[in-house]
């Protein structure tokens, strides 16, 4: 078969009645050590048991769920045979429940075909690269998303907050993503954060022509450092489309709870959606992000992807961090502590619904915003339009080949050698005397605090006035009223376990608005907040929950009460608006 005339169609594309890509006879390694007939064709590998009957003893392979595939020696020099492994991860059902989730297989199959050592590992070699152009061919795409995909070979920074969360972020490191990302053929560079702001400081200077995707494995506070250590910099069009990813590592893991679900899996919690998270990392599905220009009362602009928040669920999220080492029930524990004392919040709402056009004088507002906001830079008069490029850095999209990884590396089980730890790392469990510095409402994002403050650029928010001035005539008024809360979600979790906006997808465009009016009761509250795990809170029927899908929004709170906060970071309190911005930033998504 090796020293077949390669111009001769392959007469194995047609065994066993299967029109494929390739087939061949080997022991299965892993299963049983028995002789298997193995096809593969566009979209699936079949193993089939030789002595059993046709049909029986036959497993179909899905290769939208393999990640990778590399070829070996084996370890012993006396053995002449080479081996190929692929990496799948299908849907398989958890143990004791119906419920499903992406489960890790791996098939490894030992060549033995001659007794040349080098002509089995070229044969192996053949087989992994064909497995992993194919699994790579056929991506798994939502209909009607606009798609490219991470460059490949891909180089990672992944950055790592070692207090997210239970402070579990390391060891889910190295229990999970380690070494799917080395099945992956994936290189990486480890950085674990310091202090807060050791990312945005980072990404802000970093030389990002190095990096083909920046990856974050903690909650979702360390990607809103990202994003605004890009937005920082000079080349923030161009920084702001370096590929950006989640793995779950927090505590409310919002993001990667909507990445997970936009890729049309059920919810998943805890090391589930960690799993789910990293296979589509390793797919490297890339999906335009709306972002969301914020400006506070002190002139500070931030750009936001997840949420903004007001009132109880703001509350929560900053009174529920004394009960962080519960993980993600924290939220409910906050969600009952502040039901029992459930309080209204008075201020003013005024928003720009989607469907309305916005009024003829937007470049007056442009002005009058960019003259009374110390935080716009001066040269933003002349930054680029609002609108992002359409196509994608070009160098961000490539046909794929295969990666780092040659295919006579070791097994899994042992790192890319280009993959590195940057930072001394505190052990994962010694993380008492960091995790005051990691707690969100210690540390108040306040104007002017620091230099980074007043560094954010980004594109002009052509839609609003400055604050010290009236809302635009064309924006709808909530007349001045007591609040329980106001949610605007630009994603559709709020937590792993809360789908806040059910509707909200990464490029959308616009930000879902949700308030509720005093006047409800403390059981129908709950009753919401229990209908948000499935998405299902506007079906209550409660009428003190508004709904509207918006482009900007203002609020004035003016009662002493009641945090605000921006992607769960507590910002100052104080009059607060923000417009959205389609598709300004690059999510690995699905
Ligand atoms: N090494 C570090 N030490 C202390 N704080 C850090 C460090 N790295 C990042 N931070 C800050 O810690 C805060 C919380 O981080 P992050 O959101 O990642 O975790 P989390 O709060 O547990 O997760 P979630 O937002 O999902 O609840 C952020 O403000 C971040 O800037």
């Amino acid at each position: 078969m090796m020293d077949r005339d390669k111009t001769e169609p392959d007469p194995s594309h047609h065994r066993n009645g299967i029109v494929g890509l390739l087939y061949g006879e080997f022991t299965d390694i892993l299963n049983g050590k028995v002789r298997c007939s193995v096809s593969l064709t566009d979209h699936a590998l079949t193993v089939q048991k030789i002595t059993s009957s046709p049909g029986q003893g036959k497993v179909v392979f899905d290769l939208n769920d393999c990640i990778g595939c590399h070829a070996f020696k084996g370890e012993d020099n006396a053995d002449t045979a080479a081996y190929f492994s692929a990496y799948f991860y299908p849907f398989k059902r958890k143990w004791l429940s119906s419920a499903m989730a992406r489960q890790r297989l791996e098939q490894c199959f030992r060549v033995a075909l001659a007794q040349d050592p080098s002509a089995n590992l070229e044969e192996a070699e053949r087989w992994a690269r064909a497995i992993r152009d194919a699994s790579f061919r056929h991506l798994p795409r939502r209909d009607g998303a606009v798609y490219c995909e991470v460059r490949r070979p891909c180089r990672l920074m992944l950055l790592l907050n070692p207090n997210s969360g239970r402070g579990q972020a390391m060891s889910l490191f190295t229990t999970h993503i380690q070494r799917m990302l080395t099945e992956a053929a994936v290189p990486h560079t480890l950085v674990i954060t310091e202090h807060q702001n050791h990312a945005r400081e980072l990404v802000r200077e970093a030389d990002l022509s190095q990096w083909d995707a920046l990856v974050i494995l903690s909650g979702d506070g360390l990607l809103f450092e990202v994003v605004n250590g890009l937005m920082e910099r000079e080349d923030w069009e161009v920084a702001i489309q370096t590929p950006l990813g989640i793995l779950p590592g927090g505590s409310g893991n919002a993001l990667a709870a909507s990445v997970n679900h936009y890729s049309g899996t059920p919810m998943l919690l805890g090391e589930e959606l960690l799993v789910s998270c990293g296979f589509l990392l390793c797919k490297g599905l890339l999906s335009p992000m709306d972002l969301v220009s914020v400006h506070l009362a002190s002139g500070q602009r931030l750009f936001s992807f997840l949420a903004l928040a007001w009132g109880f669920v703001a509350d929560v999220d900053i009174e529920s961090e004394r009960y962080r080492q519960a993980g993600a029930l924290r939220f409910l524990l906050g969600t009952l502590v502040r039901l029992a004392s459930l309080r209204s919040y008075r201020g003013r709402l005024a928003f720009l619904p989607v469907h309305q056009e916005p009024a003829a004088e937007q470049e007056g507002r442009v002005a009058r915003l960019v003259a009374s906001t110390s935080s716009i830079s001066s040269d933003n008069d002349s930054s680029p339009s609002t609108s992002p490029p359409d196509s994608p850095n070009s160098s961000f999209c490539s046909a794929m080949s295969c990666g780092p990884l040659t295919d006579s590396s070791p097994p899994c089980s042992a790192l890319c050698p280009e993959n590195s730890v940057h930072s001394s790392s505190p052990s994962p469990n010694d993380n008492n005397t960091l995790h005051n510095a990691s707690n969100n409402a210690i540390k108040l994002l306040q104007a002017g605090s620091d230099q980074t403050t007043s560094l954010i650029k980004g594109p002009p928010d052509s839609l609003l006035s400055p604050l010290d001035e009236p809302v635009p005539a064309d924006w709808t008024q909530v007349p001045e009223t007591g609040f329980i809360l106001m949610l605007a979600m630009y994603q559709s979790y709020l937590a792993e376990d809360l789908q806040a906006a059910p509707e909200a997808r990464t490029q959308d465009g616009c930000i879902h608005l949700y308030y509720v009016l005093e006047g409800v009761s403390r059981a129908a509250l709950l009753r919401l907040f229990l209908a948000m795990e499935k998405g299902t809170h506007m079906a209550c029927e409660c009428p003190q929950l508004v709904y509207h899908q918006v482009r900007a929004l203002r609020l004035e709170p003016l009662s002493t009460q009641g945090a605000l906060t921006v992607d769960g970071e507590q910002v100052e309190c104080g009059p607060i608006q923000a417009q959205i911005h389609g598709s300004v930033a690059r999510l690995i998504s699905s």
